[in-house]
């Protein structure tokens, strides 16, 4: 192949290709094929049940597929080494398990594998200057340094967010992926948090959020549209929530309509 026609450019996504997945017996997630680029927040909705966490799950090699593959960076997810592909794929949970007797930089630390000190296991590396670096830079980019003496039982449903935030980032990973951050959060936390994922975006980081407030998945860069397991739409917000589209998964009827930059979803029932 002449250098004009081959293509030297790294992959710089995680790809899902015809992708099946069950859950449990249930075939969730039907021949989904999508590219989350690092570098772009993108968004994954759709109505309850729709496939979802699922799809979530086997982008993060959690769930095998039954058929279909998932690559980072051009290569197969299952010829990734587990260490390997955790310190690429950071997860943050629906609901995320925060030890409640820890103080916050202990939390955000557990992100550089300080577990392995703190609960006595044998460490394989040591712990370096770079570690508390980036411990300190999740901690000001989440804006929790101010309470990092603090211990997590002590802190509100929205603080926590942002220190499980704080922690996925101090792993320094190449994607962050989201299982509804901004559930159970008051309007000011959810678009807080909308506003730290830009940010980090910005930085390069490649995010992928399930998101249920179509007026907060407007703001993303690049929507997946599941329904009933497959993808009814992808692209930038503007081609994906539509009237029609909206109808088709939801069964609402809803007007989009545009203010200043931003989409704004009314439902009409
Ligand atoms: N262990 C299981 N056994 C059988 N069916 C399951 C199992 N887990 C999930 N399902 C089904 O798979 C489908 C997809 O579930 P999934 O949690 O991926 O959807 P979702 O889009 O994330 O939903 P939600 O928005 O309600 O969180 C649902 O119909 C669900 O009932």
């Amino acid at each position: 192949m002449s250098p004009a026609t081959s293509n030297h450019q790294p992959s710089t996504a995680l790809q899902a290709h015809n992708l099946h997945v069950h859950a449990g017996t249930f075939p969730a997630v039907r021949n989904v094929s999508a590219t989350f680029e690092t570098g772009r927040f993108s968004a994954v909705i759709g109505p309850n049940g729709a496939g979802k966490s699922t799809l979530l799950r086997a982008l993060l090699g959690l769930n095998a597929p039954e058929s279909g593959e998932v690559c980072l960076f051009g290569r197969s997810l299952g010829s990734w080494s587990r260490p390997e592909r955790s310190r690429a794929l950071a997860y943050l949970a629906q609901s995320e398990g925060l030890p409640d007797s820890a103080t916050v930089r202990d939390v955000v630390a557990l992100g550089r594998g300080a577990g392995e000190w703190r609960f006595g296991l044998l460490p394989t590396r040591p712990w370096t200057d770079a570690d508390d670096a980036a411990v300190d830079s999740a901690l000001d980019r989440t804006d929790t340094r101010r309470f990092e003496a603090r211990k997590v039982a002590e802190l509100s449903g929205g603080e926590r967010q942002r220190v499980a935030l704080a922690r996925a980032l101090a792993g320094q990973p190449r994607f962050l992926l989201l299982d509804e951050p901004t559930n159970h959060l008051d309007l000011a936390y959810a678009l807080e948090v909308i506003r730290y994922l830009r940010c980090e975006v910005a930085g390069g980081l490649g995010v992928v959020a399930v998101l249920h407030d179509l007026n907060l998945a407007a703001r993303a860069d690049w929507l997946l549209l599941l329904h009933q397991g497959e993808v009814l739409a992808s692209g930038p917000p503007e081609t994906v929530l539509t009237p029609g589209n909206l109808l088709a998964a939801y069964g609402v009827r809803a007007r989009v309509v545009r203010d200043a930059d931003r989409l704004l979803v009314i439902p009409e029932d």
